[in-house]
């Protein structure tokens, strides 16, 4: 297998995806191509309702294309999998359950098949460390931050080991200073796991800073691809230095060049 072979963990091939509807069929996607190989970061940034979400629940395998196809790691993506770990907005959580119960949930589902308690408590404990949330293990989701609930979605997600990390704008419900500082963690953790990820945004900043691409989706209906814009800044990224450089800025304005330009259309966009 050769090694560029190898490294393209999702590839998306002549996706369209039309949906049954009152008024009758509703085309949001048409003609998506797109390669993501192992361990880059790729951001969906494009205008409310374009189809962002749509494209991250195909991957996800939560919806299936009506035509095209998705592969990851060189398989047809045909459902959920625990090598595409999904986190939303809001979280999800289950109310009832702790911090930790909630992250084991997913570990035991994963790995019970192959290790003892002891190793599915490890592995919870791990997860829950890399998040910073180790204190707050025994604690219920109604008595934690809304930045902290995220974080237990994030731990939960890593948990699974996934091949693949989906984001559902997974910052987008929290103020300004919370958001940074996870978005600041999720660089580290995303240093330190090597994960491949997918993440929806409607932040032009959020996407230049964590990127290594950034994937400008066309306004729907119809929507597709308008342009891929590869982001060579240097890691680790320093948000406080990059605002101030001429690279980080050229990029911002390409995002927003082509969001309020050529994809005009003022809605729910951070720029
Ligand atoms: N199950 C569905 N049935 C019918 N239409 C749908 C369905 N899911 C999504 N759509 C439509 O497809 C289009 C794309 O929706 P999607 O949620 O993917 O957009 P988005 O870019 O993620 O939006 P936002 O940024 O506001 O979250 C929208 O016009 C939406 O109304």
């Amino acid at each position: 297998m050769s090694e560029s072979f190898s490294t393209k963990y999702i590839e998306i091939h002549g996706v369209e995806q039309t949906f049954k509807t009152k008024k009758g069929p509703f085309r949001a996607l048409q003609n998506i191509n797109l390669t993501v190989t192992k361990g880059e970061f790729v951001a969906l940034i494009g205008h409310s309702g374009c189809g962002k979400s749509t494209l991250l629940n195909l991957i996800a395998g939560l919806t299936t294309p009506t035509q095209g196809s998705l592969l990851c790691a060189n398989r047809e993506i045909a459902g959920p999998g625990p090598e595409r770990a999904v986190v939303f907005q809001n979280h999800s959580l289950l109310p009832w359950l702790t911090c930790f119960e909630n992250v084991y949930l997913a570990v035991e589902r994963v790995f019970s098949a192959n290790e003892n308690k002891a190793q599915l408590k490890a592995r919870t404990d791990a997860a829950l460390a890399m998040v910073g949330l180790s204190p707050a293990a025994q604690k219920r989701p109604g008595e934690i931050s809304g930045g902290m609930k995220q974080r237990v979605g994030i731990a939960r997600a890593l948990s699974m080991e996934p091949k693949v990390l989906l984001l559902d704008e997974p910052f987008g419900a929290l103020d300004a200073l919370t958001r940074a500082k996870l978005q600041d963690e999720l660089l580290q953790i995303v240093a330190n796991t090597q994960s491949t990820v997918v993440m929806v945004t409607h932040d032009v900043d959020e996407a230049v800073l964590l990127s290594d691409k950034i994937v400008m989706m066309t306004n729907g209906p119809s929507a597709t691809i308008g342009e891929v814009l590869r982001v060579d800044l240097p890691r680790p990224r320093d948000r406080v230095a990059l605002a101030e450089s001429a690279p980080y800025q050229q990029y911002r304005k390409a995002v927003i060049d082509f969001l309020y330009t050529r994809q005009a259309h003022v809605e729910k966009l951070t720029a």
